[in-house]
């Protein structure tokens, strides 16, 4: 016979809450076996003691990442000249919190020095600048990073590759050779790529599936994708549209993490509003937690007070799941409950039924993996250093050998 407490009544009836699910929003995301809950942050706001005192609380973040301070803006402002400051001051005050740090980022066409933009490097100089920021930078946070996002936003929307000094200089060519380099200098750190509206079906998660088989065409080790996340309240993808488009990801052996995460709305904030984000969040984080290799979600900074959102995009905002004064929004419980559903016999920790959505048809530009076996893919390798994968090249393509470290079909 079993005998139930009077506590255990209480809870199965719903009236006492179960102080066994996580009390937090990292508690809960450990106790259903993610890595992490974490929020971004950066150096301005950390003089708000009132900010840094939640920001610590490892409860609800048991991971940060700097929202700028790592950039090449900041890092590598003129040429071989390193400046960790910023970056330092988050990595140390992750490190005295105890929470994991999500390095970002090593190569992205943003926030880049007019040095880098305006040199006109030709292939070769820009390849040995790419490889050195990156080997100067995962050297100096070496043991210090969870997971690296090692290229940032390669892709337009349609899925063809982003024009940028990196693409329009060493081609495709460049996101293995970050990759690979990344690598060479910390086996262990986690490195991702990460993007934005590559979190529902579409052009652009095909983008970004076939930038994760270029890198593992190269033989480059890439660990994961990084789902940036920043919604709209209302048109925030569907849960099982998210779930797919993560199982597409992992089809390929990968993790997926949510690194971004925030759903702005038009403002004035009304209360409409914020209940449809507080579905939006629960949906979202629902999908992670849905989703077995999905280790974590990021939100892009905690409060409304310090959101990059504003100021982006003007007339917008009220996209954190806590306000300008600090006060939970409908979001934060509802991500809590959205975490804690995880732990109920079908939430998180299982494996995903979705069905991977890996294609191989061709993206808008033509530039998709097209070749059967024994047909080198117009995007990816097909001749030199070692290859032994096919070197015919698709139809109307011809294999040529961009740079010393890779070929393409072009
Ligand atoms: O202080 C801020 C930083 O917080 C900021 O960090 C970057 C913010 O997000 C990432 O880059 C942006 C991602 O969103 C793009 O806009 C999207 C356009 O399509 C829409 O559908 C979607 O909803 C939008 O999010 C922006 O164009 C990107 O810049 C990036 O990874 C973070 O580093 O950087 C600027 C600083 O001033």
């Amino acid at each position: 016979m079993v005998h139930l407490s009077a506590s255990s009544l209480l809870l199965a009836a719903g009236i006492l809450p179960n102080l066994a699910l996580g009390a937090g929003l990292n508690d809960a995301a450990v106790s259903i076996g993610q890595a992490y809950f974490g929020s971004a942050t950066d150096n301005p706001e950390l003089s708000d003691s009132t900010y840094v005192k939640q920001l610590s609380n490892t409860a609800d973040f048991g991971q940060i990442t700097p929202g700028n301070s790592q950039k090449w803006d900041a890092t590598e402002p003129s040429r071989n000249v390193f400046t960790y400051s910023g970056g330092d001051t988050v990595a140390k005050l992750a490190q005295s919190n105890g929470q994991k740090l999500r390095c970002h980022n090593l190569v992205w066409h943003s926030q880049l020095p007019s040095w880098v933009t305006s040199g006109n490097f030709n292939n070769a100089t820009l390849i040995s600048i790419m490889k050195n920021h990156i080997t100067n930078l995962v050297q100096h946070y070496k043991g210090q990073c969870y997971a690296w996002d090692v290229v940032n936003e390669a892709l337009n929307e349609d899925g063809t590759y982003r024009q940028s000094v990196w693409y329009n200089t060493i081609g495709p060519a460049y996101i293995p050779i970050a990759f690979a380099t990344a690598a060479s200098v910390d086996p262990d750190v986690k490195l991702y790529y990460n993007d934005y509206n590559i979190e529902y079906s579409g052009a652009k998660a095909g983008g970004a599936r076939r930038i994760v088989e270029l890198v593992q065409s190269y033989g480059a080790k890439i660990d994961g994708v990084g789902l940036q996340s920043h919604f709209i309240v209302g048109s925030t993808p569907s849960k099982a549209d998210q779930k797919t488009t993560m199982a597409g990801y992992t089809a390929y052996g990968v993790d997926v993490a949510i690194t971004e995460l925030d759903i702005r709305m038009t403002l004035p904030s009304t209360n409409a509003l914020l209940t449809q984000q507080a579905t939006d969040y629960s949906n979202t984080v629902a999908a992670c937690v849905e989703t077995k290799k999905c280790v974590g979600v990021t939100i892009w900074d905690w409060t409304d007070k310090y959101s990059w959102v504003p100021n982006t995009f003007p007339g917008q905002g009220a996209a954190c799941p806590w306000d300008s004064n600090y006060q939970k929004k409908p979001a934060y419980n509802a991500i809590l409950s959205a975490l804690n559903a995880g732990g109920s016999s079908s939430g998180g920790g299982s494996t995903t039924t979705t069905t991977a959505a890996v294609t191989t048809t061709t993206s808008a530009s033509g530039s998709g993996p097209t070749g059967g076996s024994g047909v080198a893919q117009q995007w990816g390798q097909c001749g030199g250093n070692g290859w032994t994968g096919p070197t015919t090249c698709v139809s109307g393509t011809t294999c040529k050998y961009s740079n010393p470290w890779y070929s393409q079909c072009l």
